[in-house]
């Protein structure tokens, strides 16, 4: 098999992680390879975070090796071609940044000297282009909803042209229109090959896209393989019907909070 195929770009070797004295990460195990659209699930509180907080060197491991592009991490410096949007923050924290400010600042670090030249400006507009917000440019991001925040955080994320993006929850809190922009964005940087760690309560509406599902429990993985199937998920014990899209949840508050994962979130 080609190596193309093979390259294994994020991985966790026996990662140990402790938040305080309270061990989170118990011998985590997790290899992302080219191309792949890797989902990290689990219910609240099972290390999902951590994981991919310490894969990029937010958390610190007390155990285990991480690697990135097959060097490790603490020798790993070419942080372009890593693409993060953290948990959902606001993008706006009080500065009146616009929109096309935000997003060219994850273009930077690809920018030779910082500063951006046409190319660089035309992957930013590129950007802004995929997630819907490319006639909001010169807005402040203080009058974006939190749906269209998250579209900014991706936009900033994928400006820098990355070759791994992860995303933290991507879809918590988001309505359905940002929803739908953000699988199609999804989709499309897939389809040109970026490889993608996503942490999620629940697939939702990001299953078709994911290759494999790594569910943690407790700070260990539980499974390693194919998502959970689509297919039957309303017969699953402990589906009890909440859905983003139901009329009396329009910002998508309650969803993924129930479904195909509760066997395993128990
Ligand atoms: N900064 C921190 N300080 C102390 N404990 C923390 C910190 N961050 C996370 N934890 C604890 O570590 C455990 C794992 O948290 P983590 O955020 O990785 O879980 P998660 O699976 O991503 O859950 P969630 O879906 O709630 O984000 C939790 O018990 C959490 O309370």
């Amino acid at each position: 098999m080609a190596d193309t195929v093979t390259e294994t770009v994020a991985a966790l070797r026996g990662v140990h992680a402790e938040r305080g004295a309270r061990p989170v990460l118990r011998g985590v195990d997790l290899a992302v390879r080219r191309g792949e659209v890797v989902a990290l699930l689990g219910a609240n509180g099972s290390g999902k975070s951590t994981a991919v907080r310490a894969l990029i060197g937010q958390v610190p491991v007390s155990a285990g090796g991480i690697e990135l592009f097959g060097t490790p991490r603490s020798r790993f410096r070419d942080w372009a071609r890593v693409g993060y949007v953290p948990q959902r923050t606001t993008a706006a924290s009080g500065v009146p940044a616009t929109v096309g400010e935000v997003v060219s600042s994850g273009r930077l670090s690809r920018a030779r000297l910082g500063v951006l030249r046409r190319a660089d400006r035309a992957a930013v507009t590129r950007a802004l282009e995929l997630v819907g917000l490319a006639d909001r440019a010169k807005d402040s991001v203080n009058e974006l909803s939190g749906g269209q925040h998250q579209r900014v955080l991706i936009a900033r994320a994928l400006a820098g042209e990355p070759e791994l993006l992860i995303m933290d929850e991507p879809m918590a809190g988001v309505d359905l229109a940002s929803q739908d922009v953000l699988a199609r964005t999804l989709r499309e940087q897939v389809a040109d090959g970026t490889t993608v760690l996503l942490v999620l309560h629940e697939p939702g509406p990001l299953e078709p896209l994911i290759d494999r599902a790594v569910v943690l429990r407790d700070g260990r993985v539980l499974h390693d393989g194919p998502p959970p199937a689509a297919v039957g998920r309303h017969a699953l014990p402990g589906h009890d019907h909440v859905h983003p899209h139901a009329p009396d949840d329009p910002d998508g508050a309650a969803q993924n909070r129930t479904g195909p994962l509760s066997r395993w979130n128990s």
